[in-house]
């Protein structure tokens, strides 16, 4: 006798995400505030094609030098830990990469851009080690934008000449996607959208005078709150220091890391107000970081940070942070800001409620390119931060990487080299090592960037593809003590990317930790020693440098991975710029969560509950509930044992054959 007692309704669409309504404190009566659906959603996509001049500012660099007489130099120059004489014979030049043919994902696409170059092993063919051959190829390859002070070396990357022939027209109908999408088009088709963050830093790119004037319009309402917020003029009603000091982000995912990033890297040692972030779900890291507030949550602004407006994490990092201030006796609503799509649920939420301020996130900007909208410039501004700045730097970038020669297109090497480096179907992991501390965190916004934009099952032609690229990485020199023993010597699946910072500290602060030589050589040192000790093992790498840290070149860096991301999609056939596979777990998580009720709802109506795994069934007396869930039951329960919210009276988590379980303190009823 068996009898199902639940059934499973799921979401009815994947857009549906919980509200940010909080509802009432009533612990009497049944209310479902935790999962109410998301209902709209502003998706408005007109089509304007306005084309705009095209404008290069990037310098070639002088390729003259000849330096033979400074290597002969270095070669006779005794270092100090080095011998004079070397005893043992120079070791023989080791294998270059041994290649599979190239698997292009453009392999399975009938449509013009499958067509993949087919890389031989002539192509692939082993470069020269030759030191002065491959001072040549650095020279030769070296990308410079001398107003930014930026250099990319790709010359430790083997491609070929006759590779680069090959790639040449699938480059140019990339080069002629991106001049679409800047133009308007819809670059996002599965969602229908237009793709503007390039508008973001040069309104007047915006393919129609509304656009150009909301992003001019809210960057100005940014800076002005900002001035307010930092001079006391806007203040917290009850903070004895009379200003706001700390600022908590809620927000997860592209409405985090971006913000997190810049922070990290930017924001000065005595900021105007210090920023803190809740981007998880974690009741414990929730707690952690109001309680480091402690009584400064009566001078904390709070930004809410949500494009959509209904993702999970958020909301309930909203409604911690609203139970913090209710306890504090704080009214939260003058002291929370909202960064979020018009007519969205925070949106209305933070309307109603009457919060400090809202600002916009536009249609067209998605989560993980939203660094230069209002999501990442108004923590800026609030930290100090020149954003100007930092949108400069990011216009000069975009505004060199529209030219169609790839050469002087640093974005399109990038994007070239990492279709080299993967035979284009994400054959290896991209390793990215910033040598320096307050870059620590590109790698971890780069890994959203380019993952969830490249990770994808099907091309633009509807074939299964499964393309993507694997992005990890820490800082140097730190991981050279941690995993750099495998990159050199171990699997051989990766492409490394150095990010090096030239200047070491503010001018007038160096000083010799001994004679000659300074910490940051050090740094210099481990930097380029390890990327000479790669690729002396055919470990290819590409390296970034940047004069320094700074909110123009951090602009540039973020645009210049931006658009390598656009290209790179472009060559392997694919949308950028949608998310489909982040649904499903969202979607699963809800099944989760709707089953735990059900199983809550049982045991408070039966008031025990017997999960026999030996025979695949919850039963409560003589009825059988959902034997089809019963593993997803045993951990509903195992977790909620955990939190004391249920008491397994008879057997035991470890062995869950058999256990009987009864509600623990809590009612059912208080709780939902
Ligand atoms: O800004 P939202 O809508 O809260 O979304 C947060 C993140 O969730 C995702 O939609 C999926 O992880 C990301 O693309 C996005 O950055």
């Amino acid at each position: 006798m068996t009898a199902t007692l639940f059934s499973f309704s799921p979401p009815a669409h994947k857009s549906q995400k919980p509200s940010f309504i909080a509802q009432p404190h009533n612990r009497q009566k049944r209310k479902p505030a935790a999962f109410s659906l998301l209902t709209s959603l502003m998706i408005s996509s007109p089509l304007y094609k306005t084309p705009r001049p095209l404008a290069f500012s990037a310098c070639p660099i002088d390729h003259g030098f000849d330096p033979r007489p400074l290597l002969h130099l270095l070669a006779t120059t005794s270092l100090s830990s080095r011998p004079k004489t070397d005893p043992k014979p120079p070791p023989p030049p080791i294998p270059f990469l041994r290649r599979r043919p190239l698997q292009s994902v453009a392999r399975e696409v009938s449509a013009d851009l499958s067509s993949p170059p087919p890389i031989t092993s002539k192509i692939k063919a082993v470069p020269s080690r030759d030191p002065i051959d491959l001072w040549h190829r650095y020279v030769e390859w070296l990308y410079q934008h001398k107003e930014l002070g930026l250099y990319l070396d790709v010359s430790r990357i083997g491609f070929s000449d006759e590779f680069l022939q090959q790639m040449e027209p699938r480059m140019q109908r990339a080069f002629e996607a991106m001049r679409e999408l800047e133009k308007g088009a819809i670059a996002n088709p599965d969602e229908g959208r237009m793709v503007g963050h390039y508008w973001l830093r040069n309104p007047k790119m915006a393919p129609n005078a509304f656009l150009m004037q909301q992003i001019e319009k809210t960057l100005d309402s940014i800076c002005a709150f900002a001035d307010k917020i930092i001079s006391g003029e806007i203040r917290p009603p009850s903070s004895p220091a009379g200003r706001f000091t700390q600022i908590l982000s809620v927000g997860i995912g592209g409405s985090a890391l971006g913000p997190q990033f810049v922070a990290e890297a930017l924001a000065p040692d005595n900021p105007p107000l210090k920023i803190r972030f809740i981007d998880n779900t974690d009741p414990a890291g929730i707690d952690h970081q109001i309680a480091q507030l402690g009584s400064e949550l009566a001078s904390t602004l709070v930004i809410v940070i949500s494009k959509s407006g209904g993702t999970p994490e958020t909301r309930n990092g909203l409604l911690e942070v609203q139970k913090a201030f209710r306890e504090a006796r704080l009214d939260f609503s003058k002291q929370g800001v909202a960064i979020t799509q018009e007519g969205s649920l925070l949106d209305n939420t933070a309307r109603i409620e009457g919060w400090v301020a809202r600002f916009p996130m536009f249609d067209w900007v998605g989560g993980r390119t939203s660094e230069m909208s209002a999501v990442g410039l108004l923590p800026a501004a609030l930290q100090g931060i020149d954003i100007r700045e930092m949108l400069a730097g990011a216009a000069l970038m975009d505004e060199a990487n529209r030219t169609p020669v790839v050469k002087n297109n640093a974005a399109a090497l990038l994007a070239m080299c990492w279709y080299w480096a993967t035979d284009g179907v994400g054959a290896k992991d991209m390793v990215v090592l910033p040598y320096k501390d307050s870059l620590l965190l590109f790698s971890r916004y780069l890994q959203q960037l380019v993952m969830e934009s490249l990770g994808k099952e099907f091309d633009l032609d509807g074939n299964r593809v499964n393309q993507g690229i694997t992005v990890y990485g820490n800082k140097g020199s730190t991981d050279q003590h941690a995993y750099i023993q495998q990159l050199r010597e171990g699997v051989l699946n990766f492409f490394a990317t150095f990010i090096e910072v030239l200047r070491d500290r503010p001018p007038g602060h160096d000083w010799e930790l001994e004679p000659g030589v300074t910490c940051g050589d050090y740094l210099f040192g481990m930097l380029q020693g390890t990327r000479s000790a790669l690729y002396a093992n055919g470990r290819e790498s590409i390296t970034v440098t940047i004069q320094e840290v700074t909110p123009r070149s951090v602009g540039a860096v973020i645009a210049l991975y931006e658009r390598a991301v656009g290209i790179y999609a472009s060559l392997v056939n694919i949308n950028a710029y949608h998310q489909p596979g982040v649904e499903a777990g969202k979607k699963a998580a809800g099944e989760v969560l709707a089953l735990q009720k059900r199983v809550l709802a049982v045991l408070n109506a039966a008031r025990a509950l017997i999960v026999s795994m030996a025979h695949g069934m919850m039963h409560t007396g003589d009825r059988c509930h959902c034997p089809e869930e019963i593993e997803m039951i045993y951990k509903i329960i195992a977790h909620m044992a955990a939190n004391d919210r249920a008491v397994i009276a008879e057997g035991h988590c470890g062995s869950p054959r058999s256990i009987k379980v009864f509600l623990g303190e809590c009612n059912v009823d208080d709780l939902y």
